[in-house]
């Protein structure tokens, strides 16, 4: 054991008190005395000092010491009873090393003084008592022997009792030389515990990992296997790749050679290619200069477009008669009651359709027939039979100023029923759609036309309606607008507050926004027309113009506007009707206001500071841009065929004829450049 191990051992241990109390029970059957006074427990120090026991020992006597053989006694003799001369009495005798005391037993025999009886008596015990103290004297030779006898066993009882303690004293310095080889034993043993703990710990650890490295084992064999099968379905794989190759191998080789062959093609055409891309560059440069005398002609294009624009005159009025209905003559057929139901209305200029001529006969007081004939000149007259395709060849034109940058305004005006939406929105089918639907179409055509030019457009749309001189969104959500809107007008541009200007990307989503924003209008139902609206409905379409290549940035506006009914108050039959009387007078005033705007206009050319009433009505002051010098105007007078409608007809062509002789003045492009 190591040295610095034993040293840390306790003194004592329970392994050395083992080993003390097995010694103690081996010397105890050998011997009677007790060892456990040799060293105390726990403490390994002699409870007494081992001289004391020796000489304790050695102080023989019959007192029990700590240790050391019971003394040697000998068996006392039976007691006798009976006189002393016949009574042999032994004592103890005491186990000594000393000399036997020289003091005569006290069975030694005395000089018995027997009463001599006289006489007889003394002659018969005469020979008893010579043969009593033969006896005696036999007897003190024995006992001298026994004593003798008992001296020799006392002295080697002594000797004995020596070697005991000698025995003993060997015995106890080995008991001490024992205690550290137990302490060494114990601690070895400990070492060993833990060296045998660690190694089951170790062997169970190696356990544990032998078992995972079987696990392993089993895990890597079956990847073995698994891989074993790749490398099989790959070397099969393999050599079908290998096939393939040398498959692809004599088809690369035919191809090389097809390659050598295009190859010596390929020079052949280099030099025509060469050739060609010459050409195509020069093609290139001659493109680029056709591009820009394109847009140099697109400049030139739309400064004619403007200047006869202009010498069509920037108000322009086109009267349109609309056709005799089944419904104007409550369903007849007759010939007759048609002809009767119809105004005499012809159209005398039969080469620019600029004419139409009314006349009436009637009976004068007196009884005679008068007959009374009008005429009127406008800048085209589209008769009954005149189809919507007709009506906006006319206007394409007015409607292209738009991407050029001119704000544009286009009225119908009439009586109700007149043909006034019709003109304007149209019918379902295709042929009969309207002026709104086909101006849309044509712009988005346009603008898209234009892109090849560098020209890229923005389109926003609003549709507003103006209903007893009140604004209504007619996007805004909800059947009914409730919310106060206001006209402001900021640097050229008109913007009315809390209405919804819609972003406009396509045609067929403008037509959906015309859809929705119709079955919005305030109709309401009148003795002239069933479907009468009474209110005026503005469309805007707002579009901006940027070209990527110059720079220019036009910004133009569409007003198409479908104007409420202009009969005149008893035609109406609103008189009865409070709420009807309501709604015509305010139609009828921003009318006549409109007709006021017009003519203030046609007086301003002459003079410039001339005060223009836009602020009459809800309907002149919201188209205030699009009715100033700067614009062009169309107004459709809508025309009712029918007799019973003269008189409010030649009302109306009075007032387009008004409108028709106003010269507002050069129109202006709204274009700027951002470079
Ligand atoms: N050119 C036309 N061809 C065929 N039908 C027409 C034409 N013009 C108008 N109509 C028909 O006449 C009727 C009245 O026309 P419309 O509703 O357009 O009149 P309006 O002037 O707009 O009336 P209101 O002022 O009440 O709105 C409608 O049924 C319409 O289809």
């Amino acid at each position: 054991m190591p040295a610095s191990f034993s040293s840390s051992l306790p003194a004592s241990t329970s392994l050395k008190r083992k080993l003390l109390i097995d010694t103690d029970d081996d010397h105890e059957s050998t011997h009677p005395s007790k060892l456990p006074t040799i060293a105390e427990a726990g403490t390994g120090r002699p409870t007494r000092p081992l001289g004391q026991n020796i000489s304790a020992t050695n102080a023989g006597g019959t007192r029990r010491l700590g240790f050391g053989p019971p003394p040697l006694t000998k068996p006392r003799p039976p007691a006798l009873s009976g006189p002393p001369p016949t009574t042999i009495t032994t004592r103890p005798i005491r186990a000594t090393s000393a000399p036997p005391k020289s003091v005569a037993p006290r069975y030694v025999s005395q000089p018995v003084a027997f009463p001599r009886p006289a006489g007889v008596l003394q002659s018969q015990m005469e020979p008893f008592v010579s043969s009593r103290t033969a006896e005696n004297a036999r007897l003190a030779a024995e006992m001298d022997a026994e004593r003798t006898k008992v001296a020799a066993l006392q002295a080697e009882q002594l000797t004995r009792t020596r070697e005991l303690a000698t025995a003993r004293t060997q015995e106890l310095s080995h008991r001490r030389e024992l205690i550290p080889k137990t302490d060494e034993l114990e601690a070895l043993r400990k070492w060993h515990a833990r060296e045998l703990l660690e190694l089951e710990t170790d062997a169970r650890r190696r356990e544990r990992e032998l078992h995972d490295v079987n696990d392993d084992l089993t895990t890597t064999r079956e990847d073995l296997e698994r891989e074993r099968n790749t490398a099989a379905s790959l070397k099969e794989a393999l050599a079908q790749q290998g096939a393939a190759q040398k498959s692809l191998q004599s088809q690369n080789s035919t191809l090389q050679a097809q390659l050598a062959t295009l190859r010596a093609a390929n020079d052949g055409t280099a030099e025509t290619v060469s050739t060609l891309r010459h050409d195509l560059e020069a093609a290139r440069g001659r493109i680029d200069e056709l591009e820009v005398e394109v847009r140099e002609a697109e400049m030139v294009r739309r400064r004619l477009h403007n200047m006869v624009q202009e010498l069509k005159g920037n108000i322009r009025v086109f009267a349109r008669v609309r056709p005799l209905l089944s419904s104007d003559v409550s369903g007849t057929n007759d010939e007759k009651a048609r002809i009767a139901a119809l105004a005499n209305m012809t159209f005398p200029d039969s080469r620019d359709y600029r004419e139409i001529m009314i006349s009436s006969t009637s009976e004068s007081a007196t009884g005679q027939e008068r007959r009374d004939t009008w005429n009127f000149s406008f800048d085209r007259v589209f008769e009954p039979q005149s189809t919507q395709e007709e009506v906006f060849e006319e206007i394409s034109q007015l409607a292209q100023s738009c991407t050029d940058g001119y704000n544009v305004c286009i009225f119908a005006h009439g009586q109700t029923g007149s043909g006034k939406s019709f003109t304007m929105e149209g019918g379902p089918t295709q042929e009969t759609v309207g002026m709104i639907p086909r101006a849309v179409d044509q712009v988005f055509q346009v603008t898209e036309e234009l892109k090849s030019k560098g020209w890229e457009y923005a389109l926003e749309g609003q549709f507003l309606e103006i209903y007893n001189e009140t604004i209504n969104d007619l996007l805004g959500k909800g059947e009914f607008d409730k919310k106060k809107h206001e006209i402001k007008h900021e640097k050229g541009s008109t913007r009315v507050t809390d209405t919804v200007v819609q972003q406009l990307r396509s045609p067929a989503q403008v037509h959906s926004l015309l859809a929705a924003a119709n079955s919005r209008r305030t109709v309401a139902a009148t003795l002239m027309n069933e479907r009468s609206s009474r209110s005026h409905s503005v469309f805007t379409l707002r579009i901006r113009g940027t070209n990527t290549h110059t720079g220019q940035v036009c910004d133009g506006a569409l007003n198409l506007v479908d104007l409420a009914g202009s009969e005149r108050l008893n035609a109406s039959g609103a008189g009865k009707d409070k709420e009807r009387l309501r709604e015509t007078q305010n139609i009828n005033k921003s009318l006549s206001a409109l007709g006021d705007v017009i003519a203030a206009l046609g007086e301003k050319s002459d003079k410039s500071d001339k005060h223009i009433p836009y602020r009459n009505s809800k309907l002149t002051y919201l188209l205030q841009n699009s009715l100033s010098g700067n614009s062009k105007t169309l107004m459709f007078l809508n025309l009712s065929p029918l007799a019973a409608h003269l008189n409010e007809s030649l009302c109306s062509l009075r007032f387009a004829t008004k409108v028709n002789n106003t010269q507002i003045g050069t129109a202006k492009k709204q274009v700027k450049s951002t470079s």
